[in-house]
């Protein structure tokens, strides 16, 4: 029996533990989730200051064509005059304190200047141009909440705030498991009958890329004792993900060997194609991805599954990947009774997405994988989805043109 595809994300979603909280330089925060609340512990701007460069001024002197006298000078990062007469102006620059007794500042455009005087050709409101003390922020707002992802406006508002460490979820050790006889490593010469083990790196790189830090463990032979020394190692990381063994072969032995090392497994096949063995289990709170050795299943499958997990890990409240709807361009056949994502060429056509197969769908061939830049999601019961039909198309690369 298998387990229905949403069930199965679900599961793993409620299962996989948010990792702790370590203090990172405030660069490195970027692209990470923030562990707690960050409250602003002073105001911002800290003073009234100015917003351009001009005169500070009493508004209740200028009348427009009115002639002040400049009787000053506050540079950026100067200190406001002790005090500015009735009829007089203070040259000031964007970013200066403001001078107690002044209220606006008149840009240079509105001013003509000559020796130390300075006529105002425009009118002038009371307020205008001066950015007030705690206008943006008010000491003891939360001005990022916990769970808030970390990007560039916000690196500059903890930035802004002195916040020189900041509080984020650890990043998830992830360990990398390849299994099977028929492999070799990267940079072994290729054989008949040996298979490169390039399902290491596109993990690894899949692990990367959301954020996690890959593990290479290498290959597992086919035999319990190797499998059992290297499943062991990988559970000393955060998760573990291991590719192949896991489907009806005499010699698949991820799901016995991680049950005699006390794992739980919480479900082995998923109503879905390709990736249908894949498998998931516990070890006290360490998660075990197992998935399906060929490589476009165990790359689809990742993104299925493995990615929302680890995205969770690191505290991440939106996890999957969002669906548009696009139309399916050709006719396309498939079985009942699962889920079936396929490897397609996302466009936009008259202001719609439209989605045509990057090649032959069998999951051996990788090549298909490269072309495409999108899934397109075929419901599970669904049998024959002519040209023209709706479906929820996962976008996995970001060339395609997003809707105005
Ligand atoms: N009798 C059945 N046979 C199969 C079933 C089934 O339900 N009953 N399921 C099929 C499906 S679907 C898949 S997917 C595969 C998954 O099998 P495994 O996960 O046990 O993987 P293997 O058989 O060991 O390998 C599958 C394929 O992938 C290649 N491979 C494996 N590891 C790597 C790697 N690290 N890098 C690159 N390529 C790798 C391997 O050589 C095989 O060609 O089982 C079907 N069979
Ligand atoms: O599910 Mo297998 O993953 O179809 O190739």
């Amino acid at each position: 029996m298998s387990i229905c595809f949403e069930d199965a994300r679900a599961m793993i979603l409620e299962n996989v533990p948010t990792l702790g909280v370590e203090r990172v330089p405030l660069l490195d925060a970027c692209g990470r989730v923030l562990a707690e609340d960050v409250i602003a512990p002073w105001p911002m701007p800290l003073c009234d200051n100015s917003a351009m460069d001009g005169f500070a001024v009493r508004a209740a002197d200028c009348r427009e064509g009115v002639t002040l006298r400049i009787s000053g000078y506050i540079p950026a990062g100067g200190r406001p005059e002790p005090s500015v007469e009735p009829g007089c102006a203070v040259k000031i620059m964007t970013g200066a304190p403001i001078p107690p007794q002044c209220d606006a500042v008149v840009p240079f455009e509105e001013t003509e200047e000559s020796g130390d005087s300075v006529k105002l050709t425009a009118p002038v409101a009371l307020r205008q141009h001066i950015r007030f003390h705690g206008e943006d922020v008010s000491p003891g707002d939360v001005i990022i909440p916990a769970a808030t992802v970390l990007r560039p406006p916000e690196i500059s508002m903890l930035a802004s705030m002195g916040m020189v460490m900041v509080p984020v979820h650890r990043r998830p050790r992830v360990a990398i498991l390849s299994t099977g006889d028929e492999l070799i490593e990267l940079g072994q010469p290729p054989a008949e009958g040996k298979i490169i083990n390039s399902n290491s790196f596109s993990l690894a790189a899949a692990v990367r890329e959301c954020g996690g830090e890959p593990v290479m463990l290498g290959i597992a032979l086919d035999t319990p004792e190797d499998h059992r020394r290297k499943l062991t190692e990988g559970l000393s990381c955060d998760a573990l993900i291991t590719s192949a063994g896991v489907s009806a072969g005499d010699r698949d032995f991820v799901r016995d060997v991680l049950a005699d090392l006390g794992a739980r497994q919480l479900f082995w096949k998923v109503a879905i194609k390709p990736g249908g063995p894949t498998a998931f289990s516990l070890k006290g709170q360490t998660p075990i991805f197992s998935l399906p050795g060929n490589p476009v299943s165990t790359m689809i499958t990742f993104e299925q599954f493995v990615r929302p997990a680890l995205l969770r890990m690191m505290g991440h409240q939106r996890v999957v990947r969002p669906f548009v709807k696009g139309v399916l361009k050709e006719d396309t056949k498939k079985k009942p009774g699962k889920v079936n994502f396929i490897r397609v060429r996302v466009t936009i056509e008259d202001g719609r997405y439209t989605a045509s197969t990057a090649g032959d769908q069998h999951t051996g061939i990788l090549r298909t994988m490269v072309c495409a830049n999108g899934l397109a999601v075929l419901p599970r019961e669904a049998t024959f989805l002519p040209a023209g039909t709706e479906v929820d198309l996962q976008i996995l690369r970001d060339e395609v043109t997003m809707l105005p």
